[in-house]
């Protein structure tokens, strides 16, 4: 049984039908998905507004098992913690330039029985995070500018994802924006073990073949 990072698939829903945001979710989950990202934004930290935790209780009362992953795109990820993990939500992933005192939010999100995730924009070097690696479950390097679903992959994070992979082999690792089939082999091969995936999966009429090609690609550098 290998251990440490293991393949892990979490559709974004963002660019899905968000009227039907349950249903949407479950058939993620029932194609395959091993997690839901959702994105949370304020409309200050980036230049759109999405749902909080009101929805995302709503969500978890109707999907009580699966793991959810928020992506805390705000302003002041200290002021979400104990709501988000009232609400039910498993991972709470701020973002390192919106973070005022980084050690103490960690302490603050797994007091409240969350995993710690810390995300990085993609003009952000990767230094900055890497005192704090040791205090995260999971570090995200953004592969578009974070705000909308549907930009193009940016191919020039992956040495970011090196970097973090190679200073922290046993962390998980997350990529998210514009990754689909046609560039997870640079993902995984970079170290990225958790793939958040959103236009490519929501919009494709098969949304379970393309989680499956996403799987077996992260799967063949991070084997079962
Ligand atoms: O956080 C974000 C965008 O800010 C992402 O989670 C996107 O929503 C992923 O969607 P695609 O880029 O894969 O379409
Ligand atoms: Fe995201």
């Amino acid at each position: 049984m290998a251990c440490g990072p293991k393949a892990m698939i979490g559709p974004s829903i963002l660019n899905s039908d968000l009227s039907m945001l349950y249903d949407e979710s479950e058939k993620m989950i029932n194609s395959g998905a091993d997690y839901l990202h959702l994105d949370v934004m304020d409309g200050h930290f980036v230049p759109n507004l999405t749902f909080g935790h009101p929805v995302v209780k709503c969500l978890r009362q109707k999907i009580p098992k699966s793991f959810f992953d928020m992506h805390m795109m705000v302003a002041n990820p200290e002021k979400w913690v104990e709501a988000m993990a009232d609400a039910g939500a498993n991972q709470y992933t701020f973002h390192i330039e919106a973070s005022k005192d980084v050690p103490d939010l960690c302490r603050k999100i797994k007091e409240a029985g969350m995993k710690v995730g810390i995300g990085l924009k993609p003009g952000t070097d990767v230094s900055v995070v890497l005192p704090y690696g040791p205090l995260a479950d999971m570090l995200l390097v953004m592969t578009v500018e974070p705000g909308f679903g549907g930009q193009k992959f940016m191919a020039d994070m992956m040495p970011k994802v090196e970097r973090l992979r190679a200073e922290f082999p046993l962390v998980n690792i997350e990529v998210d924006g514009g990754v689909s089939p046609a560039n997870i082999d640079q993902c995984a091969k970079a170290g990225a073990n958790m793939i958040v995936s959103g236009s490519a999966v929501v919009k494709s009429p098969q949304p379970a073949e393309v989680i499956s090609q996403l799987k077996q690609a992260v799967q063949k550098v991070f084997p079962e």
